[in-house]
């Protein structure tokens, strides 16, 4: 079925390839890449984009010690291909199997561990500052997205980069696309510079001139470069990184293997920092994900021949778009900001309707936050729909622009507690631990789809900052009925004589189910729904310390600083004599994997948290 690809284990293995050959093995990569993500779901539409990029790369400089960063770590699927991880692909995501995502522990080639955004050229600049202090010889390439570039560290990083003018080469992969549409004023001005003829024609004279140098010598390319420092004048395109101290090259067409080759193999030779422009499509090559690349961005599995199925299960981010575009309704002073999610955070609805109440912000979360601080300080009600993992960039604005002044602004965190196949970079484990220190915030944590929606109600209300978090999926609904939500007061769901459990957020459910199984065997259990965090029930604490032998606690976040320790800490002050036991995420990175067997693993499944419960009462005994 393939002719090249089952031979390619190496770079090396690909260096042996003519164009034409290479053209081929194109083709089967992204054959290969849509046959086996539809399979085990992963990043499809960006890796669909990088084949040619990703190759030329390999073809043209010699990994691991020339240094490839990839900016996300989304994209690089074909980077483990060419990498000699073709034949793990099988167990991508999969607990213990090959990681989504950049990781050094993989493989050699993997430079850098990423997942998150916009890291890539501060990393890639401080492994070239330590090449040049060691005084060593290779070449660092850093592959942005152009979303990636829309993260403010990237240009921090580029600011630094033209000052410190080392030898670095940023790849800036454009496809027009973050998840959703790309938005900014650097995105536009990306565009102008893909679309400017005059620009093409002038750098392609100038390339006509510098492809002769290295035939003639330095000083015929110090006189090209001047002239192409004079060119720029002419043509505002490309100044804003030339100015920067940076030379610009492109736009290249990213589907043109030959063009990529010959652009790279000249670029080897310039000196100082380079960024090269490489326009690209995202989902090249697969009808449906071209079509909708958004859609096919991250995908579950799917049917090749159909397409990805719509699913008819609420996530709880639609319950939480949903209820802001209802609120909204009401409330003309509701606003919704996402930093480049709106679709992962449910709020393309809201977008749609309120146009001039949404803000998609691009990947800028610390942004995201002084901004909807300046919102909420000129009494807009902003409501900040984030993945729990991306608000870490945001913590001192937190701190400092919201939580310092008191303002109204809500946090809604979303992909709170573990993701599941994303793994170390993106679960949302350290929110309650994080956030639990900052004066004035109130932290929430709805058990179900029913008691969020209350909360974000709730919020409305609330004269401070506010934080509800919620897990990624499909939203349960444990309570069909109205709910009775007060601020700071806990929910009493089971009342057994035995032992307590209070659980707070995803895991109530996993411990009511606990409790029944539990009753099963002889035990009667009260379960306690702990959905404040901040101000937390210490009236129905201090009753339960009165009644009960054992306490539990049980959070989806790490133990140190969450949810459990703070119980334990208030318990001590009560002077609780019996035991508690914290039933969290330990003091590691956890890995990716099913969230089923990662509850498993870490004791937050209802069997498992059964277990804990026998164990530690026969302890007792
Ligand atoms: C700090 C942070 N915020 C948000 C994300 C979620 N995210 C992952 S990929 C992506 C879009 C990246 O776009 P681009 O760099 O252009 O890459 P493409 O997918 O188009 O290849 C976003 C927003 C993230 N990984 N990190
Ligand atoms: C790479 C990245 O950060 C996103 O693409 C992320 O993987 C999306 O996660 P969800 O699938 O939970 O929306
Ligand atoms: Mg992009």
């Amino acid at each position: 079925m393939y002719k090249y690809l089952y031979n390619v284990n190496s770079p090396e293995d690909l260096k042996k390839l003519n164009i034409n050959e290479l053209d081929v093995l194109i083709n089967e990569i992204r054959k290969f890449l849509v046959r086996s993500i539809s399979k085990t779901g992963g990043h499809l539409a960006s890796n669909l984009g990088i084949v040619e990029l990703t190759v030329t790369l390999h073809y043209i400089f010699k990994s691991p010690k020339d240094k490839i960063i990839w900016d996300v770590g989304h994209q690089a699927y074909v980077h483990k291909i060419l990498t000699g991880r073709r034949d793990k692909f099988d167990t991508l995501r999969k607990f213990k199997g090959l990681s989504g995502f950049p990781k050094k522990c993989e493989s050699d080639h993997d430079i850098f561990d990423t997942g998150h955004s916009s890291t890539s050229i501060s990393v890639g600049l401080g492994l070239a500052m330590a090449r040049d202090i060691k005084k060593e010889n290779n070449f660092v390439i850093s592959v942005i997205g152009d979303g990636a570039l829309t993260g403010g560290m990237a240009f921090e990083a580029l600011n630094h980069l033209g000052h410190i003018k080392t030898n670095m080469i940023v790849v800036l992969n454009d496809n027009e696309m973050s998840i959703d549409k790309n938005v900014g004023s650097v995105s536009n001005y990306l565009l102008k510079l893909r679309t400017n003829k005059a620009y093409k024609k002038i750098k392609n004279e100038f390339e006509n001139i510098t492809n002769i140098i290295p035939k003639i010598g330095n000083a015929v390319y110090k006189t090209a470069d001047k002239l192409k420092d004079s060119v720029k004048y002419l043509v505002s395109e490309g100044v804003l990184f030339e100015e920067m101290g940076i030379k610009y090259f492109g736009p290249i067409d990213g589907h043109n293997i030959k063009e990529l080759i010959e652009t790279f193999n000249k670029i080897k030779s310039v000196n100082g920092p380079v960024l090269i422009h490489v326009v690209t499509k995202k989902g090249k090559g697969y009808r449906f994900a071209e079509n909708e690349p958004d859609k096919y961005h991250g995908v579950g599995p799917f049917d090749v021949e159909k397409g990805i199925e719509k699913s008819n299960k609420e996530s709880y981010s639609e319950v939480v778009g949903n209820k802001l575009v209802s609120l909204a309704k009401e409330n003309k002073k509701i606003a919704a900001i996402t930093a480049a999610m709106p679709s992962g955070t449910g709020l393309s609805k809201f977008k749609e309707i309120y146009p001039d109440r949404f803000f998609d912000v691009g990947i800028a979360e610390g942004h995201a936050v002084a901004f909807a601080a300046g919102l909420a300080a000129n009494e807009i009600r902003p409501y900040f729909a984030v993945y729990s993992t991306f608000l870490q960039r945001g913590y001192d604005q937190i701190i400092h622009d919201v939580a310092l002044q008191n303002l109204p602004v809500t946090f809604l965190l979303d992909r709170a507690g573990l993701v599941g196949a994303d793994g170390e970079t993106h679960h949302g484990v350290f929110d309650l631990s994080y956030l639990n220190s900052i004066p004035n915030l109130t932290i929430m944590a709805p058990k179900d789809k029913l008691e969020l929606e209350k909360m974000i109600e709730l919020s409305i209300g609330i004269k401070g900052p506010v934080a509800i978090r919620y897990p990624r999926g499909e939203a349960v609904e444990l309570q069909s009925e109205n709910i009775d939500l007060k601020l700071g007061k806990w929910e009493m769901l089971k009342n057994g004589k035995d032992i307590a459990i209070i659980a707070i957020g995803n895991v109530v459910k996993n411990s009511v189910k606990a409790a029944d199984i539990l009753k099963q065997k002889g035990f009667c259990i009260t379960v306690v729904n702990g959905r404040f965090l901040k101000p937390l029930d210490e009236n129905m604490l201090k009753h339960l310390s009165e009644k009960y032998k054992y306490i539990f606690t049980v959070e989806d976040n790490v133990l140190t600083g969450g949810f459990g320790e703070k119980v334990t800490f208030i318990l001590s002050n009560l002077e609780f004599k019996g035991k508690i036991v914290n039933i969290a995420l330990p003091d590691i990175f956890i890995e990716h994997g099913s969230v089923d067997i990662l509850y498993n693993k870490y004791g937050l499944s209802s069997e498992k948290i059964v277990d804990r419960v026998l164990k530690e009462i026969n302890i007792g005994r």
